[in-house]
């Protein structure tokens, strides 16, 4: 288990190292057009599940918009604070 702070470091770690195999680096390599695909196909995904499918299910497809979206702010090379000061 790990914190969206977690996620969001090991995520930025692993654009600036690039390993090999890591679907991040791939997505941050399709770019801006196709990460924000996928953030409104997850987004879609948990909209469905929160109104159709168990809350666990629920939860599942929200950790991977939350991923989606952090993929999203790395590759614009928008920080955490830089989101956290409009909350
Ligand atoms: N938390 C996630 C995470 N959530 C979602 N996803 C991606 O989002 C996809 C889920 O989308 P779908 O449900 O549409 O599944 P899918 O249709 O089979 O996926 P695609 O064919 O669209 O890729 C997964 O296949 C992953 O590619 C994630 N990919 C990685 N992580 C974490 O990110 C970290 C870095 O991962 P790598 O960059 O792959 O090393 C690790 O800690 C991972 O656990």
């Amino acid at each position: 288990m790990k914190t969206f702070e977690e996620l969001f470091a090991e995520l930025s770690e692993k654009a600036t190292t690039r390993p090999a195999g890591s679907g991040t680096v791939a997505a941050l390599d399709a770019g801006v057009h196709a990460i924000g695909k996928k953030v409104v196909e997850e987004a879609a995904e948990s909209w469905m599940a929160a109104e159709h499918e168990s809350d666990d299910r629920a939860a599942e497809e929200i950790s991977q918009l939350l991923y989606h979206v952090q993929v999203l702010m790395i590759a614009k090379g928008i920080g955490l604070e830089q989101v956290y000061k409009h909350l």
